[in-house]
């Protein structure tokens, strides 16, 4: 486990504070160390902090829309303050959407600010998981908080579903009838399920009271439990830190939580609070007056859901049709599949994910050092290609706004985006992999030959050449510490226990096979000696397995 770096410093005003409370209240002394606690310095380390701080402003906009939001289904002629609609049949819930939009003071900023805030939050969450999946920060002792993350991940998804149906406008109407298909879809229960979630025919008169209660109450209570355990298995294990010198396996480096960080963390929500704001108050969203009430026989041209489920309206697009009848009961596999299974296998994966390479390494020590990701070529490539694969599905999902903006037919668009869901991966793979093993060419080149100055030299013999200068040892510092797995070798005792695992030593071939030797003998490391570590610091690529 690892032992933070103290240095003798001045109390602060706030530390001081904490202290004579402290005295009077002995509760916090348990606290102490976690006072303490160091972060360290990296702006990626602000993306899960990015995800905390747009919960709790959904958290505080979202109170204020319950004061005014009604969930009810029954329907009446709309008499509020939007004219266009005067007269029209529209339900409780959709009216009181507009009654926040136009009588309640705010109350459009606030649910604008919801709405902003939940796309940031959702957001946030994908890019702080790709910083965690790219850096390898899931490995030994991280793997249970990455399934904590990934339920939380899987958590937003539904929560931010809820809450977009909830107003019950044309276009949540038509993301509820997907849904309903999706249900339907699948195997044998499927009515039965759809029935049961919607209380009967759709749309029923239930789904909008019952999102309601999942969407303020059962997830955001979830969320809220999770994210307390999310964050008592980070202070718990410490953060994962960047290799440079001082920065080992066994420390963590960084400013304290009292004052410094906290100072920074405030002000970053406040940033955050300030910049959703403003947003709120000068990009519109989601103006559901201009879609009108949901009707079943309505659907517009360009009805889009939030970003985050596009890609499942994507998949569906792109499925050929296909059914087949089994003893009596249709299965839908141009919905079932899209619908139920690529969400499902996605998520398999992203949980499998820390199992998954510990099953190719077997066990080993603790990693505390963030990976390159042109270090670990396979993974970053596979973390490409699938982030390429989510791009090529979330432009299916609006192919037809794009037939329309580029006058192109939409039958071209699907054909293209099916091609592409396979060949560009493919591509983002191969290029991916060969540009991490370029880099780490790279680095080996500038460690041996050092950095170009730019400064050309008249030599003796009258050519020119190009001065050189050793890299800085921090930068080789950071090259040379890195973990390198091994793949199963042929001919050693392990390999002769692997043999009965030959999938596992295929995948770990393929998956830890290439790399570039960092200087390692003789002259190459002499090379190299500035690095040498200091003592109590990581030595060079000691961090390996
Ligand atoms: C509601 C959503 C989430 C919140 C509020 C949240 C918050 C945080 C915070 C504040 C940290 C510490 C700072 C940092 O390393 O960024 C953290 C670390 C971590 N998070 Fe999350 N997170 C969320 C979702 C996720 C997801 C979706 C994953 C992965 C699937 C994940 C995996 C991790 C891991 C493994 C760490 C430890 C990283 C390290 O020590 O370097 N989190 N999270
Ligand atoms: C935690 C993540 C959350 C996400 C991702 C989220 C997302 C959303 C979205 C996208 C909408 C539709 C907004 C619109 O009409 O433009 C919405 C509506 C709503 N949300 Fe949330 N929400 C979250 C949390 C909460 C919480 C914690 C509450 C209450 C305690 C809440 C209460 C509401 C209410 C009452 C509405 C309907 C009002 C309206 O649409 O104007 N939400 N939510």
């Amino acid at each position: 486990m690892s032992e933070e770096r103290r240095s003798p410093r001045r109390a602060g005003r706030g530390e001081r504070l904490v202290t004579a409370l402290d005295q009077r209240l002995p509760v916090a002394s348990a606290g102490r160390e976690f006072l303490r606690k160091s972060f360290p310095d990296h702006w990626s380390f602000l993306l899960g902090e990015l995800a905390l701080y747009s919960l709790l402003v959904l958290v505080l906009t979202g109170v204020y829309l319950t004061f005014f939001f009604h969930p009810d289904m029954a329907e009446a002629p709309y008499t509020g303050s939007y004219a266009p609609l005067h007269g029209t049949m529209t339900t409780e819930a959709y009216a009181s959407v507009l009654h926040i939009s136009f009588e309640v003071r705010g109350g459009l900023l606030v649910r604008q600010l919801h709405h902003w805030a939940s796309l940031v939050f959702v957001a946030a969450i994908g890019t702080h998981l790709l910083r965690i999946f790219f850096t390898g920060a899931f490995r030994r002792p991280r793997e249970v908080n990455w399934t904590v993350g990934v339920t939380l991940f899987l958590l937003a998804l539904l929560e931010g579903f809820c809450g977009y149906s909830l107003p019950d406008d044309l276009l949540s109407g038509t993301g509820l009838r997907t849904a309903q298909g999706i249900v339907l879809s699948v195997p044998v229960i499927g009515t039965y399920l759809s029935f049961f979630v919607f209380g009967g025919e759709f749309p029923g008169h239930d789904i909008i009271s019952r999102l309601y209660v999942v969407h303020i109450l059962l997830v955001p209570g979830l969320l809220l439990a999770l994210v307390g355990v999310h964050l008592t298995y980070v202070v718990v294990h410490k953060h994962t830190q960047w290799p440079r010198p001082g920065h080992t396996n066994r420390n963590v480096v960084g400013k304290p939580l009292v004052p410094q960080y906290t100072a920074k963390s405030a002000g970053l929500f406040l940033v955050l609070a300030g910049v959703l704001t403003l947003m709120s108050a000068l990009f519109q969203i989601n103006p559901v007056w201009a879609f009108g009430p949901y009707r079943a026989d309505h659907v517009s041209l360009d009805s889009q859901p939030d970003w985050y489920v596009g890609y499942l309206e994507g998949a569906q697009r792109l499925m050929p049709a296909a059914e087949t009848d089994v003893a009596g009961h249709t299965v839908a596999w141009d919905v079932f599949l899209p619908g139920v299974m690529l969400p499902a296998v996605l998520f398999l994966i992203l949980y499998g994910c820390p199992f998954f390479e510990r099953w190719l390494t077997g066990p080993g020590p603790e990693q505390h050092l963030c990976d390159r990701p042109r270090n670990q070529p396979t993974r970053t490539a596979l973390g490409a290609a699938a982030v390429s694969a989510y791009g090529v599905l979330l432009m299916s999902g609006g192919q037809d706004v794009l037939a329309y903006l580029f006058g192109l037919p939409v039958e071209l668009l699907t054909r293209t985006f099916r091609t592409a869901l396979f060949v560009v991966p493919f591509l983002v793979y191969h290029a991916t992999k060969r540009a991490c093993l370029g880099l780490q060419a790279a680095d080996r080149r500038r460690l041996l030959d050092g950095e170009a100055t730019g400064e050309v030299r008249r030599t003796a013999g009258g050519g020119y050449e190009e001065a050189y200068t050793l890299v800085s040892r921090e930068e080789a510092y950071r090259v040379l510490v890195r973990d390198t797995p091994r793949p199963r070798a042929e001919g050693t005792e392990a390999w002769r226990w692997f043999r009965r695992h030959r999938l596992r030593n295929a995948l770990s071939r393929w998956y830890f096979g290439r790399s570039v030797e960092m200087p390692a003998t003789g002259w190459e490391r002499r090379r190299v000696a500035h690095v040498r570590a200091a003592p109590g610091e990581a030595a060079a690529e000691g961090n390996g397995s």
